[in-house]
């Protein structure tokens, strides 16, 4: 296990240059060696970083293969849904087709959207194995969480299924799927993109008081894990 690579940068906007360079140079490796770019995304703020970044970045975007750290269970028309909102804000802005995310099924209840969402994954990685993303792109939020994995939640102790249901998160909408931290952290890379004062606090407790919060379990065990923050969230390490 690798210790975290902290890189600093001044602005939200340069957290958002180093993240989408990192993610071409990812993604670039992945296509070359496996003719496949296979990235976990998260919602909340990275959205907007990746619309105001991707768009930038040089790769052969046929072979990329979208799926979602975390997914809220609303129609994807729902303001609430994180599909619906990488569609509004990636889709005609690069060649991304609907059909290269995979989304959840949005009928379901949760717990067999998670069962269903864990069938969809399958066929992409190898068999009879824990499956190895080559980047999952996280947040955290002001509480610690990461994914929909929240602070004190019996979900941090799973370890038998991949993706997990969620119908009590504290954070709106309740009913969620979630990746798992066996998965997360069988991750190639993990990236943390975190920008602003208002994070500077739980940046601290995570990677200065290593404090036992979600987002500190997030350790890949044969991977790389990164920390890009700008200024404000940096302020108190
Ligand atoms: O609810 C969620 O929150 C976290 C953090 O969001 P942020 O807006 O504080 O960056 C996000 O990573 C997660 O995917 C989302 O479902």
């Amino acid at each position: 296990m690798s210790s975290p690579q902290i890189i600093r940068v001044k602005t939200e906007e340069d957290v958002i240059t180093s993240l989408c360079n990192l993610i071409q140079d990812v993604a670039n490796k992945a296509i070359e060696t496996e003719d496949v770019f296979k990235i976990g995304l998260s919602g909340g703020s990275l959205i907007n970083f990746l619309a105001l970044g991707l768009p930038k970045i040089t790769t052969d975007w046929s072979k990329w293969r979208l799926f979602f750290c975390d997914e809220r269970v609303v129609p994807s028309e729902s303001p609430d849904s994180t599909f619906g909102a990488y569609r509004k804000s990636l889709i005609g802005k690069i060649p991304l087709s609907e059909s290269q995310f995979i989304q959840i099924d949005p009928h379901l209840a949760a717990e067999d959207a998670a069962r269903d969402y864990i069938r969809k994954m399958a066929p992409f990685f190898a068999p009879d194995s824990l499956p190895r993303f080559d980047a999952l792109l996280l947040g955290m939020g002001p509480d610690g969480h990461t994914c929909s994995l929240f602070p004190g939640h019996r979900l941090l102790d799973e370890t038998s299924v991949w993706i997990a249901p969620i119908t009590n998160s504290p954070k709106p909408p309740p009913s969620r799927i979630t990746l798992t931290f066996p998965i997360i952290n069988n991750a190639e890379n993990c990236i943390f993109a975190i920008a602003g004062q208002g994070k500077a606090d739980m940046v601290k407790r995570i990677l200065k008081d290593k404090e036992d919060l979600p987002s500190y379990r997030v350790k890949p065990t044969d991977g790389k894990l990164y920390w890009i923050l700008d200024e404000g969230a940096a302020s108190l390490l």
